[in-house]
């Protein structure tokens, strides 16, 4: 069995920079992965890219030949990828054995993680290949200032995790970048009550009863566990290893990204989601 992550979220929020840390970081632990590049779009790296998409098919070329624009050129390209799962991903993957671990960097349109059915058949086709996948949701950490962002970001990973059925652990990106780390806490275990005074502060009375839905549906899928992680320093936010870990599923087989009082939250995350 192989093992895969698929790193997504929205543009800029750090998914090609979360694939080179990581990759840095196997390296001086000296564990092998492979980042494979699912942007057609994407120009430059800081991983080496072991499989590219732009060897199938490049927004550049999409662009000139079908006259599309940057969006419509990209969903035009990820339909071409679907159409050749069995050929160009099947002949790639047969040079990964049992037991390799791929991380796949995604590009951010959030058209594809929310309704078009493009990743969720590559998940599939990962699957029938015997890859063991998880899903990894990069949200910026600004959206962890306000309630009405949290809410928002909360909604876009649940609709990632939603589409593509996946063991799913959310990262807040971009820690360094937090004046206040004591704001951000207050939404990493989120009291309902409080989350919901504060929405219907900001909100018009006539949203009352819709706060009230999406405040439960927050507390109730315990989707909001988000794990902060600083890719540039050396803090308590920043990666460590965890290979004594008991090993869950595939993303825990190989490395834990927590909090280091946070350990068990890795674990119960996955395990609630299944
Ligand atoms: N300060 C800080 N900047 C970061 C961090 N992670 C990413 N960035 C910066 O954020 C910008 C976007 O990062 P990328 O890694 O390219 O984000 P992405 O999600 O791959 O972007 P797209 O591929 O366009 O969707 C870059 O300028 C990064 O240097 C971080 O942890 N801290």
């Amino acid at each position: 069995m192989g093992y895969a992550q698929l790193v997504i979220g929205p543009a800029g929020s750090g998914k090609s920079t979360y694939c080179s840390s990581l990759h840095q970081h196997c390296e001086t632990v000296g564990r092998t992965m492979h980042v494979v590049n699912l942007d057609p779009a994407a120009e430059r790296f800081d991983y080496p890219v072991a499989m590219d998409i732009r060897e199938l098919v490049s927004l550049d070329d999409v662009m000139e030949e079908l006259g599309l624009g940057p969006n419509g050129g990209l969903l035009y390209c990820m339909e071409h990828l679907e159409e050749n799962l069995d050929d160009w991903l099947t002949e790639e993957l047969d040079n990964y054995m049992d037991d390799d671990y791929l991380v796949f960097d995604c590009p951010g349109q959030i058209e594809l993680f929310s309704h078009v059915p493009v990743l969720k058949n590559f998940v599939e086709h990962l699957r029938r290949k015997n890859f063991n996948v998880c899903a990894v949701y990069l949200l910026d950490s600004q959206f962890m200032t306000d309630i009405t962002k949290f809410i928002s970001g909360c909604m876009a990973s649940l609709s990632a995790m939603v589409q593509l059925e996946l063991p799913h652990i959310n990262i807040l990106s971009k820690m360094d970048l937090v004046t206040n780390k004591k704001d951000i806490e207050d939404f990493l275990n989120p009291e309902p009550l409080v989350l919901l005074s504060e929405l219907n502060q900001r909100m018009a009375p006539q949203f009352s009863k819709l706060n009230k839905a999406l405040i439960e549906l927050v507390d109730e899928y315990n989707m909001v566990s988000f794990v902060p992680l600083d890719l540039r320093k050396e803090s308590r936010y920043s990666f460590f290893l965890c290979t004594h870990l008991p090993m869950y599923f595939c993303f825990l087989d190989f490395f834990c990204l927590v909090w280091f009082d946070k350990i068990i939250l890795c674990n119960t995350i996955i395990l609630d989601i299944f």
